[in-house]
């Protein structure tokens, strides 16, 4: 088992430390880890957000756990060699197309969630966002207008075929998940073209899934039924914009960006299970970096995830969970949690709990 492991830039390395640690108390039995370079610091370090050999790397490996990359000293760099770019160009050349983001309270953490406690309690959805197409990935560019001042713009589109395959992920994921059986595809249909192509493509690809119930719902009622009404949601399927947004969203209603993990798919089989990335949701918080504060809970839980979905490893997934629900549980909380523990420490009290 092959791991490539790709701290990056800001709280990125901080946190990453942390679940390399998890997965080494494990003492799983031909595990072995790899650090490559990704983001700004691999910019800094080889001229490129993603080097070749990162990229190769990759792709030699059975899975990728990755920190975060995103560093305001390289915003003013040309786009392709921002260091978002790293985890963009990883995505599409690895055909990462489907993005897992599950947005759960743990049984008992009610009052971690801004909600009511009986809200809090019916949180228990998984985002299936398509992540290789939308407007993230059409040409963009900048140009003098009409008026004669300058306007952006980035093209969105999606096609039937990237639609087609990430709905049947969603509809699986659904039937494999807990007993609610449900999607809910997200978009913008009465508005955007695109979001008509996605809509009708998602009624369509349902056809040989009958009993999973599907509905359809525009993306600013989504956001909000999300907060008030978050029982209604099983599997959210939507594009890579809607989805980024809403996953952040949620993480809120769960409690803290900081205990949402991912794992983002394709098609690829290892000789361990199916190839993949896991990432935290979050970014590299540079306003907390360098100073021990984030919460690597949201990246021992993307460990977790690696171990059941590249891995096959279902008991010491479940066990990574458990230990993190038993220190949260314990009252083991960040300061994004109105806690005073910090990075380390909260690493610890998950590996003692494990
Ligand atoms: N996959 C990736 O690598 C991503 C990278 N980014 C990049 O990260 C940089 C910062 O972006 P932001 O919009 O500020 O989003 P962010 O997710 O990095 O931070 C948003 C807020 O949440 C807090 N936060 C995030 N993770 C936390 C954790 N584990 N523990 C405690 N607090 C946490 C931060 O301190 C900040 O106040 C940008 O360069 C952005 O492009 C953003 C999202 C994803
Ligand atoms: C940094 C972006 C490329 C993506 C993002 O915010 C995300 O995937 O959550
Ligand atoms: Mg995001």
């Amino acid at each position: 088992m092959k791991i490539a492991v790709m701290p990056g830039d800001g709280i990125g390395p901080e946190v990453t430390r942390e679940a390399v640690q998890v997965l080494e108390a494990l003492s799983l039995p031909g595990l072995t880890l790899f650090d490559a370079d990704v983001g700004g610091m691999a910019y800094k370090r080889h001229g490129h957000p993603l080097p070749q050999e990162t990229l190769t790397m990759a792709r030699e490996s059975d899975a990728v756990l990755f920190g975060a990359v995103g560093d305001p000293d390289c915003d003013g760099l040309a786009r392709h060699l921002r260091p978002e770019q790293a985890i963009l160009g990883l995505r599409k050349e690895l055909e990462l197309f489907a993005n897992l983001r599950p947005a759960k309270v743990f049984p008992g953490l009610e009052h971690l969630s801004p909600l009511s406690p009986e809200k809090a309690a019916q949180i228990d959805m998984m985002f299936v966002r398509e992540l290789n197409g939308d407007v993230y990935f059409g040409d963009k560019g900048t140009r003098i207008g009409a008026d004669g001042s300058q306007e952006g713009w980035d093209m969105m589109s999606y096609s039937e075929k990237e639609v087609t395959r990430i709905a049947h992920v969603a509809f699986r994921t659904a039937r494999a998940g807990d007993d609610k059986n449900r999607v809910t595809s997200v978009d913008k249909a009465n508005v955007l073209e695109t979001s008509q192509v996605w809509r009708d493509t998602v009624i369509k690809a349902a056809a040989p899934h009958p009993d999973i119930a599907l509905d359809h719902m525009y993306v600013d009622n989504a956001a909000m039924q999300i907060i008030t009404n978050p029982g209604a949601f099983g599997v959210i399927l939507t594009g890579n914009l809607f989805g980024d947004i809403l996953s952040d969203l949620a993480s809120a209603a769960v409690g803290s960006i900081g205990l949402l993990a991912s794992a983002s798919m394709g098609e690829r089989q290892s000789a361990h299970g199916t190839f993949g990335l896991y990432e935290p949701i979050h970014g590299s918080a540079p306003d907390i970096a360098g100073q021990g504060k984030a919460n690597p809970m949201a990246t021992i839980l993307s460990a977790a995830m690696m171990l059941r979905h590249s891995f096959g490893l279902e008991a010491e997934a479940a066990r990574i969970e458990a230990a993190v629900a038993g220190a949260l549980a314990d009252g083991i909380h960040g300061g994004d949690l109105g806690g005073t523990h910090g990075t380390q420490a909260i690493g610890e009290a998950v590996r003692e709990r494990l």
